[in-house]
């Protein structure tokens, strides 16, 4: 029988790092607008606050599937467990002719996940049900050795709110987006960020500049060792990756580079030996990861005990004063 596709998981799983947070953080149920009829069908919810960085569901995949063997899921359907299949083929497949397939089913709902060098999708119950959204607060990281998602909030979730999740890469352009989104996903995308009746006529245009800047930024800005050892004014790169958080929230793009923004901002505290901005900063990042990294957050909490045990302590050459 050809087992295309499932050779590649591995023997033995370990569990999954992160614990999942005590109690149901999350229910699955119909979306409902408020505002006109449509509906994107299934959402997930969250039934608590989320902190940016919390952590929202682990969940192990049901399958991993090479995407070299679309066009022959007929084989795959044949090794299923009739549970995983019953439950797999409940989920939604808007490839669909008259009745659901397993191949509408994976290219619906599978989460591009790596397993080596195999370009494959998982497929997930609870998290299959989580809606594209071109201004997600969530994000999920893929962990091959437990073969599990982690669904992480990019900023602070409310309870009651929608947990959405990019399908695509949202830093294209709005008409790039959904030109996309209806190849891959068939659906006209709902969500504020590209759908909404544009108060200003120049929104749109404004939020396609913004993303192609924030597309850009990591090619155009210089990095941190560069400018510790560079004389560019001291408060350049602080400047630069302020303006990119900005941005990223302005477009609701706060993804786990987020992260990255502030370790940086951080980083060039410390490396100027500024006590205060370091520590505030530190803190932001260390919070941030407390409950999907706290191996990261423990270490930046050594340095906020110990200053001189930051790597990078006093480290900025000063710029000349001109
Ligand atoms: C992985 S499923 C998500 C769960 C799905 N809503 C359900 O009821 O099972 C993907 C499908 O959900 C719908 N969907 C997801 N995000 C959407 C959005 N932002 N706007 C409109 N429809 C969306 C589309 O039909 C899409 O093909």
């Amino acid at each position: 029988m050809e087992r295309d596709g499932l050779d590649a998981l591995p023997k033995k799983f370990s569990p999954p790092k992160v614990a999942p947070a005590q109690g149901q953080s999350y229910q699955i149920a119909l979306c409902r607008s408020d505002t006109d009829r449509r509906s994107a069908g299934y959402g997930m919810f969250a039934t608590r606050n989320f902190n940016r960085g919390g952590v929202i569901l682990v969940e192990r995949a049901v399958m991993v599937v090479s995407t070299s063997c679309f066009g022959s899921c007929s084989s795959i359907d044949q090794l299923l467990d009739p549970k995983v299949r019953k439950a797999v083929m409940r989920l939604t497949d808007v490839h669909a002719g008259a009745e659901a397939t397993l191949e509408g089913i994976i290219r619906t709902n599978g989460l591009e996940v790596d397993i080596g060098s195999r370009d494959c999708q998982g497929i997930f119950l609870d998290a299959s049900r989580v809606n594209h959204s071109c201004g997600p607060n969530a994000f999920y990281r893929w962990d091959p050795t437990s073969l599990s998602i982690t669904l992480e909030a990019v900023r602070p979730i409310p309870a009651g709110s929608e947990i959405t999740i990019p399908y695509i890469d949202c830093l294209q352009s709005r008409a790039d987006r959904r030109k996309q989104l209806k190849t891959l996903y068939n659906f006209d995308c709902f969500c504020k960020h590209c759908d909404v009746h544009w108060s200003e006529p120049n929104a749109a245009v404004q939020s396609d500049m913004n993303r192609k800047e924030i597309r850009e930024f990591w090619n155009l800005t210089p990095s941190f060792d560069d400018w510790c050892t560079s004389d560019a004014p001291d408060d350049e790169l602080i400047d630069l990756h302020t303006r990119a958080l900005e941005m990223r929230a302005a477009e609701g793009l706060e993804s786990y580079v987020y992260k990255k923004h502030i370790e940086i901002i951080a980083m060039c505290y410390g490396s100027m030996k500024d006590k205060e901005n370091f520590i505030c900063w530190i803190e932001r990042g260390r919070k941030a990861n407390m409950e999907a990294k706290p191996d990261v957050a423990g270490v930046m909490e050594k340095w906020i005990q110990d200053l001189r045990s930051f790597p990078a302590w006093g480290c900025r050459a000063r710029a000349p004063a001109h």
